[in-house]
């Protein structure tokens, strides 16, 4: 489902999770493995203030592994820690407990020490649309809970959902804008299929990725398309491709917008390898 981010969404969007956040000792803040920046909600920090916090690298399976101990070394120098998951595939859900238990563990401690029986630890999944909350909820819930969704505008009661032992996450993620003033972002956004492809021109985003892909992933560009030198120029990358792979209007010309539907579409099924598009 998209969402129009219209600033009484955002700041409806933002009074729910605020309201979440009493009930709650830990985010969990899912980003995409990919575009760790872009994918972050900007107002984040002020949004949790400093409730602890674990930022979990989501769709790790389709990012560039180099780039990603990049992004969580990065973050534990920020003093946040992270950690990379998949959530489709369910891998990494032992360690999100874990690094939770570890970082609460003198809050509960003291609990503990005051008398208090231990409980579960609560946790509130947040993220931008389509980052992953949904499936990472459900692998951790072992089960598919039902999408009632918690969009802007909508209530409904809060469920926990148990995680073992050790863990209870709140049934409804909190759903989160993306960063918007940025036209990079934008383009990173759509590239990752983080938003929908007709609120930016798909020339565009094919233009923005090639560009990045030449200059970070050249290696990938060449096998996948065959091609014995990369064009330094934008408009012979797209002939070249459009050449080898058949994009071609009659008379000759390249059908740009069928080049830049293969290229994104090849960038999204992994066609083109894993690929990360910000470092730290
Ligand atoms: N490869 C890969 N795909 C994933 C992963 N996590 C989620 N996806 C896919 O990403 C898409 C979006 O996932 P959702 O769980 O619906 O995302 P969401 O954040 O709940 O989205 P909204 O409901 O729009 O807020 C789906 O196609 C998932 O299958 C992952 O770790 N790896």
């Amino acid at each position: 489902m998209t969402i129009q981010w219209f600033p009484g969404h955002m700041a409806k969007a933002r009074r729910q999770v605020t309201e979440k956040l009493k009930l709650i000792d830990i985010v969990f803040e899912l980003v995409d493995a990919r575009i760790p920046l872009s994918s972050r909600n900007p107002m984040i920090d002020e949004i949790i203030k400093n409730k602890p916090r674990l930022v979990l690298l989501n769709k790790a399976d389709m990012a560039d592994p180099k780039r990603t101990k990049e992004w969580i070394s990065y973050f534990a120098e920020n003093d946040i820690p992270a950690l990379a998951i998949d959530s489709h595939a369910g891998v990494g859900m032992k360690q999100i407990v874990a690094e939770a238990n570890l970082i609460l563990k003198d809050k509960f401690d003291k609990m503990t020490a005051r008398g208090i029986r231990p409980r579960a630890i609560r946790a509130l999944i947040v993220g931008i649309p389509n980052v992953g909350k949904s499936t990472l909820i459900n692998r951790l819930a072992k089960k598919k809970i039902a999408q009632t969704g918690d969009r802007p505008g909508v209530t409904k009661a809060q469920q926990w959902i148990k995680v073992g032992k050790e863990l209870e996450l709140l049934d409804t993620p909190g759903i989160l804008w993306p960063k918007f003033e940025d036209q990079s972002v934008g383009l990173k956004l759509a590239t990752t299929g983080a938003i929908k492809d007709t609120i930016l021109n798909l020339q565009d985003i094919a233009v923005y990725a090639l560009s990045f892909l030449k200059e970070n992933y050249p290696l990938s560009l060449k096998e996948r398309y065959q091609l014995e030198e990369i064009p330094s120029e934008i408009v012979p990358l797209f002939d070249e491709i459009g050449k080898r792979r058949g994009c071609m209007m009659p008379g000759g010309m390249t059908d740009y917008d069928k080049v830049a539907e293969l290229v994104i579409r090849d960038i999204r099924s992994e066609n083109l390898g894993k690929i990360t598009f910000e470092r730290p």
